[in-house]
């Protein structure tokens, strides 16, 4: 019988990219609405290393990944992106999934990747591999029916309309310098500018307009890039995509004017940093208001050592973990962390642990997100060192916080 049958995990040959995408469209109840998206998605899974789940000769489960590069504090590494992961609904819940990771940490043990990332569809779906959420942001809904009220004074100098086709020259070596401030941030590629940011139709709504930039300062001292909608049957929209600026002063500019835009009445912005100061200096928070919390980029910390040394250190620490990893033997046990801002030592010791965590929880913290001291609160650390926890917060600390505005 078919469900006795056992499945085989390995490459998905170029030859067989028309049945792998088959399989993707089936397992995420979509059809590609014209031959251009078709051969995007194509393409895209063309340029993916990919790993397959085979029952028989049958393809039954994809995985698919970018080839990311990933913002640390202070330095970044490759962070292969999981995307197009698919298990056939006739084979669910037989290993399709677990079979593809177990291949995929193989593969990425072998090519020494420390890290892998990758956006969830369901949020319970990637912790038991021990992805932990590593950046959040949250959705805010500005009124703009009204001016938007402000408690700080908005950068005066003029905005600027910038042609799509002149976003990336301009916009890319501004974004990649937010990288080196923030983590959690991918380095852009032309083409992931072209196709991913400044695509003419909208992925998920093809009602609104094509991309909007606006730019302020020479040399460039802040961008948005928004799309609108106008509903003949209610006020217009505003959907921000993008704002990244220098200063607040100009941040405020550039929420006043996406507030300002005629025959629109609401601004929407999606996965805003957690420090945003927009939530400071608006003078009105009725007016705007903090809709939801994303959960956003989860990371997998394949070589923790490896990953531990890539990023730097705010405050000296000297503590034992005791890591638990369920996928990854070599993760797992007591190693003694000692970092300071000059850099990290972590081996491993027989000495007892300060802190006891599952790799998940290292992940989440590892940028700067969520603070030791927050999940030992919530029971998934144990500190059995007074004060553990809060010395690797100093350590861990980030000054601005870490943050993921590219979905995948
Ligand atoms: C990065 C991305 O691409 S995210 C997109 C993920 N894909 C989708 O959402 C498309 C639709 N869904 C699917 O294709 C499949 O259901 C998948 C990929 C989510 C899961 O694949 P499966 O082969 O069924 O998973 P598998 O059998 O390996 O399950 C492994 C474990 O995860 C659990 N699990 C799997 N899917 C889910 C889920 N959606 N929610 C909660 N737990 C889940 C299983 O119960 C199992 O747990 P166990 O080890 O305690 O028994």
């Amino acid at each position: 019988m078919e469900h006795d049958s056992v499945l085989r995990f390995g490459e998905v040959p170029e030859t067989r990219l028309d049945e792998a995408l088959a399989l993707a469209y089936l397992a995420f109840h979509t059809t590609p609405e014209d031959d251009a998206k078709r051969k995007h998605h194509y393409d895209t899974l063309r340029e993916c290393a990919r790993v397959g789940a085979y029952d028989g000769d049958r393809l039954v489960g994809l995985m698919a990944t970018y080839d990311f590069t990933l913002s640390l504090p202070g330095g970044e590494l490759p962070a292969p992106g999981l995307t197009f992961v698919s298990v056939a609904p006739t084979h669910r819940r037989r290993g399709a999934l677990a079979g593809m990771i177990a291949e995929l940490y193989r593969r990425l043990g072998e090519a020494n990747v420390p890290l892998a990332c990758l956006w969830a569809s369901e949020d319970a779906i990637y912790g038991r591999f021990g992805f932990g959420t590593s950046t959040r942001g949250f959705t805010v809904e500005i009124d703009s029916s009204r001016p938007l009220a402000l408690r700080i004074e908005p950068d005066g100098r003029p905005l600027r309309l910038v042609a799509a086709a002149d976003a990336p020259a301009l916009l890319g070596p501004y974004y990649e310098r937010t990288r080196a401030e923030r983590g959690g941030r991918m380095a852009r590629t032309e083409a992931w500018w072209r196709e991913e940011w400044l695509v003419e139709k909208d992925e998920e709504d093809a009602s609104m307009s094509p991309p909007r930039i606006v730019a302020l300062g020479e040399p460039l001292a802040g961008y948005v890039i928004y799309r609108t909608k106008k509903d003949n049957d209610g006020p217009g929209l505003v959907r921000l995509d993008e704002l990244e600026a220098d200063t607040p002063a100009v941040a405020a500019a550039l929420w006043r004017y996406l507030a300002s835009i005629d025959l629109t009445q609401k601004v929407t912005a999606w996965g805003r940093p957690f420090d945003d100061p927009l939530l400071h200096f608006c003078a009105d928070r009725d007016q705007v208001r903090v809709t939801g919390v994303v959960p956003s980029l989860r990371v997998r910390l394949i070589d923790v050592p490896a990953a531990l040394r890539a990023r730097t250190w705010a405050a000296d620490v000297d503590v034992v973990l005791d890591i638990r990893d369920g996928q990854l033997p070599a993760n797992a046990g007591h190693f003694r962390l000692t970092a300071a801002p000059d850099g990290c030592a972590y081996e491993p010791t027989d000495a007892p642990a300060d802190l006891s965590m599952d790799v998940r929880e290292l992940a989440a913290c590892y940028l700067g997100d969520t603070p030791v001291r927050e999940l030992v609160r919530a029971s998934l650390v144990t500190e059995h060192t007074a004060g553990a926890a809060a010395t690797l917060d100093a350590a861990l600390h980030t000054e601005l916080a870490p943050h993921t505005m590219d979905g995948f």
